[in-house]
């Protein structure tokens, strides 16, 4: 468990994070949701020690990260497996060199057979067993994402960080691409925290949502929850939904939309 403590961040005098505290639940897809600049992205960043909060605490499974001292914060980034926004490949490596490096920075005492073994294997469970030889040029956005999952896994991560992993993906993709986190996030018992402003993303995964509006926390709750909350924000945010609006709108006149929201939907096809 991630447990996020009064955390306040500023720019220039202006205040972006405002006292915001919040819990990412163990073995969970937990999602943090708001529209453009209410920082999300600022949040993230705080969590995983990329920028420093100026208050507030973060602590990791009960071990404080913010402020500790530098052999504690790097054990905690080691368990820290981070899917950037566009991917972030690596364009002169081929998609195995990809999912090695972070065993080459992180865990040195690894064989070069055991490093072969494990990217092998991380790429199977995403997918790409047969894409190792590929170059980052040669495969879709959808394919570019699976590699950064992967490459996220392979240090065996205990919490996976994802900043808008749907961005530039089609509407299948991007279901396809929350699947597979899902998955993984269950399968390894993982603290899985995705930035997102996509309500498909919610539909799809959403286990404990966080909401943030003007750097603040607004709401939290569960995908069932989240239609009935009753936080002007939010559900501007939500009805701001071509998808939900539609759902709503059938539901009216059907009594039966809002239902097949808050049950997930039926994907199907490949990447
Ligand atoms: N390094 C920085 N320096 C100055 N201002 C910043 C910096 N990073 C973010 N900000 C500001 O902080 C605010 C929140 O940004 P953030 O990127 O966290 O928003 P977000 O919720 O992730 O939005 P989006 O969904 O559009 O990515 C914005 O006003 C942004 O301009």
């Amino acid at each position: 468990m991630i447990e996020v403590s009064n955390i306040e961040k500023s720019f220039n005098g202006t205040q972006v994070l405002k006292g915001i505290s919040c819990v990412f639940e163990t073995g969970k897809c937990n999602l943090l949701l708001g529209g453009s600049g209410t920082g999300k992205s600022v949040l993230l960043q705080c969590i995983v020690g990329l920028m420093k909060p100026d208050m507030g605490s973060i602590t990791f499974d009960g071990t404080v990260y913010t402020n500790s001292k530098i052999d504690i914060r790097q054990e905690i980034r080691r368990k820290i497996g981070m899917l950037f926004q566009g991917s972030a490949l690596f364009d002169s490596m081929t998609v195995a060199q990809n999912v090695e490096f972070p065993l080459q920075m992180l865990t040195p005492e690894m064989s070069v057979e055991e490093r072969r073994e494990r990217v092998e294997f991380c790429l199977k469970r995403v997918g790409l067993e047969n894409a190792g030889k590929k170059m980052p040029a040669e495969i879709s956005g959808g394919m570019k994402k699976r590699v950064g999952i992967a490459r996220a896994i392979a240090p065996q991560c205990t919490y996976l960080f994802c900043d808008e992993p749907n961005s530039g993906l089609d509407p299948l993709t991007s279901i396809k691409i929350d699947e597979l986190i899902h998955e993984i996030t269950h399968e390894y018992g993982i603290t899985t925290v995705i930035v997102t402003h996509d309500m498909n993303s919610v539909i799809e995964i959403g286990e404990h949502i966080i909401f943030l509006h003007q750097g603040k926390k607004l709401w939290d709750g569960t995908k069932d929850e989240i239609l009935n909350a009753e936080v002007p924000e939010l559900k501007d945010f939500i009805f701001s939904s071509s998808l939900v609006r539609a759902a709503k709108r059938i539901d009216e006149e059907t009594e039966g939309g809002m239902a097949a929201f808050a049950e997930g939907s039926e994907s199907g096809g490949g990447i």
